[in-house]
């Protein structure tokens, strides 16, 4: 399990650092593997840099030709000492490799943006086949930023830094061959440099990557205070915390900008430090080169192509801070996207056939001797023993008081988790005969509070039943007695939800989650009851759609109000993760000291209170 993404304060400490090795770095490969379809395009944006950077080495030697030329010296004797010839020349060639840089642009961002398109996509379509058990350890706004600003990095590489390097390279080597060729005498001047810069350079990167990597994670843990605090805005708002929560998010951004900044200090010294000793080397040369000039041992053409190359050898030296450490993170970016390609997923069908029922259940269900722990919390048993039997069409309800493990028992119907022990059985076969998708496919849940996405109401009706037709969504809708409130608004079904149809009433959202239920038309059919109660009228609408939406079909109800399960054929009441009772409400009524008769003694009172 990739440790990189828990929440908390303990983060810093728990993100893998990388370290440029080659176990990275074949890491690192695995995501240019997504290059791999464009590697023709990829192979002509290569020669196009390669082209252009060679051709662009060319001009300082044709400028120093042309002030040896302005003095009357021809400085090569196969290239015509013109002035004016080499001025054309040079401006031919700029014009070529101009023409050859918007090729390899276009070429780069093009190839970069279809392969990340593809790894976003990827990540997407393995993040949602990942196990429950996954999101309960993380926070949406993390994986978000892996999705976006670890992504925007591998980006930035793909597009500009890779090929800035090989420019860079070429130059750098090239540059330093041409100066020896122009003037062994002030190359070895400049060469002496050197090595300091070298040792230098290790030095300071290894405090540049780890505070890049850390400015990454505190970056990503304000892009998660903003996302939580916008996404509960009505909770933020309820309990005037704006100040508490501007102060969160202050706090998170001091931090970003404390790294960031010791980040720029490190590199701001790596810098200034390596311009000062490359263009000091700049001015001996000027000062040694005005020697031999003086001397006779130079002409003042090649000093000039020589002062040319060190500018261009300079250039590319001090690039290098900058190129280095934005391919440090983008390893770390592309190690922690790779943290969630690798992820085992759930042996879920994520094809476009995974609709399609291969096994089907009539209904029936049973829990036998079902012990359960949040991987979470492997230390609390939330279920120890529970078992029950549901006949195929029958309405079961499920009592207990808060906390008891009630919406638990829900999730292991839909199979969001394994039971540690004993076995969930659909029409008597374990649930390890049937495919997941099959038995998602026959389960449908209306939970206690309905998500809708943003979208229009058909849409989110249609969500139960991607291919339904309009009339059946429109079927739907008059069962579930939403009809008449989704005509009422004047773009009827095609009216706009927000992200969390913040437009519509619970009880309006929760008809539409029945109507998507019944679109679905499950075997098996989960209420969670909201533990908010709806106004008197809204409730009997709501009622009256969740009596629709259980005919027919074998329906487990986790209830809050017991006047709604009266009729049901079981009542299982759990506690303390324990079947405690279980029977009709007749039946429990009766029990002496019951638990079921004094839940609803409790309501019964506190509705004569009322
Ligand atoms: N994802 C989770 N990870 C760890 N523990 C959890 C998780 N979800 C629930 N729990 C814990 O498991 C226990 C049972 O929770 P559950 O939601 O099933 O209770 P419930 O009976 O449905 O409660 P309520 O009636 O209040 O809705 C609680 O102690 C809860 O804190």
């Amino acid at each position: 399990m990739a440790k990189g993404f828990n929440s908390g304060n303990k983060q810093d400490e728990e993100l893998p650092k990388p370290k440029l090795n080659k176990e990275l770095l074949l890491k690192a490969g695995k995501i240019f593997q997504y290059i791999k379809p464009y590697r023709v395009k990829f192979f002509f944006g290569m020669f196009f840099l390669i082209l252009s950077s060679l051709v662009m080495l060319t001009f300082p030697a044709l400028l120093g030709a042309m002030i040896d030329a302005a003095q009357g010296q021809q400085t090569y004797s196969w290239l015509p000492s013109s002035v004016k010839f080499l001025g054309l020349l040079a401006l031919g060639l700029l014009a070529f490799t101009s023409f050859l840089s918007f090729f390899r642009i276009r070429l780069f961002v093009e190839i970069a943006e279809k392969a990340l398109a593809s790894i976003r996509r990827d990540s997407f379509q393995k993040l949602i086949a990942l196990p429950i058990e996954f999101f309960a350890n993380r926070r949406v706004g993390e994986l978000n930023s892996r999705l976006s600003a670890d992504l925007a990095q591998i980006q930035d590489v793909m597009t500009t830094t890779l090929a800035e390097i090989l420019r860079q390279l070429i130059s750098l080597a090239l540059g330093v061959v041409l100066l020896v060729w122009v003037s062994p005498q002030l190359a070895l001047l400049n060469l002496c440099i050197l090595p300091v810069i070298v040792v230098t350079a290790i030095f300071f990167g290894k405090y540049i990557r780890n505070l890049s990597r850390q400015a990454q994670d505190q970056l990503a843990e304000s892009n998660t205070v903003l996302q939580e605090t916008l996404q509960g805005i009505s909770n933020v708002k309820a309990f005037v915390n704006e100040c508490y929560e501007t102060q969160r998010y202050g706090n998170r951004l001091n931090a970003v900008v404390k790294i960031a900044v010791k980040g720029a200090t490190f590199r701001g010294m790596f810098a200034s430090f390596i311009i000062f000793c490359v263009f000091g080397a700049v001015i001996a040369v000027v000062w040694y080169g005005a020697a031999l000039v003086a001397e006779g041992a130079l002409t003042v053409g090649d000093l000039t192509t020589y002062i040319l190359y060190s500018m261009f050898v300079a250039g590319s030296m001090g690039s290098f801070p900058e190129l280095y450490a934005n391919i440090q993170k983008a390893l770390g970016a592309s190690e922690r996207v790779l943290e969630i390609l690798d992820e085992v997923p759930e042996k879920v069908d994520t094809t476009a056939d995974s609709k399609i029922i291969k096994q089907p259940i009539t209904g029936a269900i049973s829990f036998k001797h079902v012990a359960f722990s949040y991987p979470t919390r492997p230390d609390i048993k939330t279920l120890k023993d529970i078992s029950f039997e549901a006949h195929a069409g029958d309405k079961i309800a499920i009592v207990g008081p808060s906390g008891t493990g009630k919406s638990t028992l829900a999730s292991l119907i839909l199979q969001f988790y394994k039971p540690d022990a004993g076995l969930i059985c659909y029409d008597q076969k374990p649930a390890s005969d049937y495919s997941l998708s099959d038995i998602r496919n026959q389960v449908a849940i209306v939970p206690q509070d309905v998500l809708l996405f943003g979208g229009t109401i058909r849409e989110n009706i249609a969500y139960g039943k991607l291919d339904a037709e309009a009339e059946e969504i429109i079927e739907a809708a008059k069962r579930a007695n939403a009809h008449s409130y989704i005509m009422q608004f004047p773009e009827g079904y095609d009216t706009l939800v927000g992200e969390r149809g913040v437009k519509l009433s619970g009880g309006q959202r929760q008809r539409i989650a029945i109507a998507r239920a019944l679109l679905k038309d499950p075997a098996i059919l989960i209420l969670d009851e909201a533990t908010s109660s709806l106004d008197s009228e809204s409730e009997r609408q709501v009622q009256l759609a969740l009596e629709e939406l259980m005919k027919n079909r074998t329906s487990i109800i986790i209830a809050h109000r017991l006047s709604t399960i009266y009729d049901a054929d079981k009542i299982i009441v759990v506690n303390e993760g324990v079947v405690s009772e279980s029977g009709t409400h007749n039946e429990l009524v009766q029990l002496e000291n019951g638990l079921y008769k004094h839940l609803y003694q409790l309501q019964s009172n506190a509705k004569v209170d009322a």
